[in-house]
């Protein structure tokens, strides 16, 4: 038996027609255009493409797109001074701070300088503390994407064991919190989680996020279970050149799972159609209008 296999690339695709439909009526019902600001600091080549495409799909959406690229070297008191500009400036609903940061700066530090309401990230300590106490929060739109898929994929998740796998601010503990809200019994496993296989197995959801190559093999996977794959590494190719491949082996747990989500074109377009969501909800919290349905957690 083979997995379903989750197309991504679709998924983020109706995703942003769904924004785009809500920014089209926040336009001529209200004259309001949601407004986002990426800041890229330095010229990471990955980081190149996906702020590129961030301001390609806003656009697309319908919504104002700022980009603000600054030099690998900019003072830290710079990047602040803009942020705090982006954050005085009424046109601009989402403000985010491309990853990584060069060394001299910390992603921390730079994240607790937004406006936790225009922080569509998700990452300030304000929006990661409402979202484990259950207030209405940004979630990081990493994990936004997985609990979409998971929700249409199963509707209810109402009582599933689910393992995630990596604890990171960015992904690990906010798709533990997500997963909690929809009801899940939730494990955060990690590098010192003693028989990972064992724990892995128990588990109806897996997600992924440990940005290990393929270090989840398929005989860990229970029959028919649910294996979301965060990982974006990118490998040598005997032959030469390089492919990326998720933090599960693909080829095994295809073989088991019940349901999948493939790298590339898995969780990756995930990430920017929710950014896009949580502009727009941003943007209708800031005017105190209704929030988009099926847009926010
Ligand atoms: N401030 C942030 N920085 C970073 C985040 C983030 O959520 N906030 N996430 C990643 C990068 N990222 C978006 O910023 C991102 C990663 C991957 C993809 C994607 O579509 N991946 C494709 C493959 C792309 C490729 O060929 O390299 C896929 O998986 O199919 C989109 C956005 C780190 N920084």
């Amino acid at each position: 038996m083979s997995a379903h296999i989750i197309d991504g690339k679709a998924f983020a695709a109706k995703v942003r027609e769904k924004v785009a439909t809500h920014v089209a009526r926040l336009k001529a019902d209200h004259g309001i255009t949601p407004g986002l600001a990426v800041i890229q600091v330095g010229e990471d080549p990955a980081s190149e493409v996906y702020v590129r495409n961030k301001g390609l799909q806003t656009v697309a959406a319908g919504m104002n797109s700022f980009e603000h690229k600054l030099p690998a070297d900019t003072p830290v008191e710079d990047l602040y001074a803009l942020i705090e500009r982006l954050n005085a400036d009424a046109a601009v609903h989402g403000i985010l701070c491309q990853f990584p940061v060069p060394a001299h700066m910390s992603e921390e530090e730079v994240v607790a300088r937004i406006d936790p309401a225009k922080d569509v990230d998700g990452l300030h300590i304000l929006n990661a503390g409402r979202l484990a106490s259950g207030q209405a929060a940004m979630a990081p739109c990493t994990p936004l994407g997985c609990l979409m898929m998971l929700r249409e994929y199963h509707g209810s998740l109402s009582g599933m064991n689910a393992v995630v796998v990596g604890r990171s601010n960015l992904v690990g503990k906010p798709m533990a919190q997500l997963l909690l809200r929809d009801s899940c019994t939730v494990t955060i496993a990690h590098s010192r989680t003693r028989d990972l296989p064992g724990v892995v197995r128990g588990a109806d959801i897996v997600v992924a996020a440990v940005g290990r190559p393929q270090m989840i093999p398929g005989d860990w996977i229970k029959p028919g279970a649910t294996v979301i794959d965060v990982g974006i590494n990118r490998i040598d190719k005997p032959e030469g050149g390089t492919r990326l491949v998720g933090d599960v082996e693909f080829a095994s747990a295809v073989q088991v799972a019940g349901v999948i989500t493939p790298v590339p074109g898995g969780v990756g377009p995930m990430t920017i159609a929710c950014l896009l969501a949580n502009t727009v909800t941003a943007c209708c919290r800031a005017n105190g209008l209704p929030e988009p349905e099926g847009l926010t957690a």
